[in-house]
């Protein structure tokens, strides 16, 4: 778990320390405290770009009328019975477009701070998160996926590369000059196997996200039934190995050319796939959801996602900004006790103290206000 967080110059703290001493960690203060500031800290501790997908730059404290972030660092100790262990992450100096990534004092490749935590989030943008853009859902189930399988990530963005360099090639080429048709062929084998592997590991992982929501069922949250669209998850879902899926992409692509050159986009492929949900108690699509249910389907999954990552070597926390907001009390209540229940740390925001009075004495209240963090009682 970890004990103790310290930021300097990460966005609007100039230099703050916490000491933690409870399993639950309550953050309340006004808006633009620096609430979600420090879940975006905690977030850091896994490869990315953190709960805010902002860049490193980004995260660096500025002073009204300095245009650059300064170089800013975030560090946190970790205890494991009496093993320490210390993660750092940051950039030296200011502006660095990469932030680098420390444990035990030693620089060390961001992949391995997954051998020691495993931050799960979140964040109020997810309320509408089945009735949004289509991509962004994508996205965050990549997370999802990610976050018990490392190696999505670099298929995700080995397929994201290839995809705009074949693009760039269908679109930039002269009027009237086809693009190299060798040169597509290629492109389109290696987003083959990227798409493969990555619609493997989104099937997949679909399947142990599921079982963990239906052995939720006996919890005050909604069900969802959860669906992927998109042929090569489709392939996957009925065990297809990797040539088979791989071949079905590139031959869709190929199958594509005309019509993404003429579009400017990309129309075929597994980027193009979408997490579906049906609120299974009311069997109606979530997207047709109020902010409360989907908020309510999305905490729910992100519980499931909790329990599946519960045999992994490395702890997952949680990181919960403003998700009192839009529960009722039946839902808060239950929220907090699970939490409890499955002995995780966990670290929630909320404007109003009173939220979280379920929790006093069994949580560490801390009070965000001036760039500082105070421990109440
Ligand atoms: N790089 C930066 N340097 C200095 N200040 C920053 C930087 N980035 C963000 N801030 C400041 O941080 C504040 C926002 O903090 P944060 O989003 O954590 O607030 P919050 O407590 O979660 O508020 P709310 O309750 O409204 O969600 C804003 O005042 C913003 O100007």
């Amino acid at each position: 778990m970890i004990q103790s967080l310290t930021l300097t110059d990460f966005r609007s703290y100039a230099a703050a320390t916490l000491s933690i001493a409870a399993g639950t960690v309550v953050l309340h203060g006004p808006n633009g405290a620096g609430k979600t500031n420090l879940l975006e800290a905690l977030s850091l501790f896994t490869p990315g770009k953190g709960l805010r997908g902002a860049t490193a730059p980004e995260m660096g404290r500025r002073e009204p009328g300095e245009s650059g972030g300064r170089a800013w660092a975030v560090a946190a100790v970790l205890t494991d019975g009496e093993e320490e262990t210390k993660l750092g992450t940051g950039v030296q100096s200011p502006g660095a477009a990469r932030r680098i990534v420390r444990i035990d004092g030693e620089t060390a490749q961001p992949g391995r701070l997954l051998e020691h935590l495993r931050p799960v989030w979140a964040t109020p943008e997810q309320d509408r998160l089945f009735s949004d853009a289509r991509a962004e859902r994508l996205k965050f189930f990549d997370r999802l996926v990610f976050a018990a399988e490392p190696d999505h990530a670099a298929s995700v963005s080995a397929y994201e590369k290839a995809l705009r360099e074949r693009l760039r090639l269908l679109t930039d080429g002269a009027e009237g000059q086809p693009a190299d048709p060798l040169w597509l062929d290629a492109l389109e084998l290696r987003l083959g196997e990227a798409g493969a592997a990555a619609a493997m590991a989104r099937s997949a992982a679909l399947a142990t996200l599921q079982a963990a929501i239906d052995g939720r069922g006996d919890r005050p949250f909604p069900q969802a039934d959860l669906g992927l669209t998109g042929e090569a998850e489709a392939m996957a879902g009925v065990g297809a190995g990797p040539e088979a899926i791989a071949e079905g992409i590139r031959e869709g692509m190929a199958r594509s050319r005309a019509r993404d050159a003429a579009a400017g986009r990309s129309l075929y492929g597994p980027h193009r796939s979408d997490l579906t949900a049906l609120h299974r108690e009311k069997n109606r699509p979530a997207a047709e959801g109020s902010s409360g249910e989907q908020k309510a389907l999305v905490l729910n999954l992100i519980l499931a996602q909790i329990a599946r990552l519960a045999d992994q070597p490395a702890a997952p926390i949680l990181l919960l900004d403003e998700a009192p907001a839009h529960l009722d009390t039946r839902r808060r209540a239950a929220l907090f006790d699970e939490i409890e229940a499955l002995g995780l740390q966990a670290f929630m925001t909320g404007t109003e103290a009173e939220l979280f009075e379920p929790l006093r004495g069994r949580a560490q209240f801390v009070r965000v206000e001036g760039g500082g963090l105070t421990t109440e009682g």
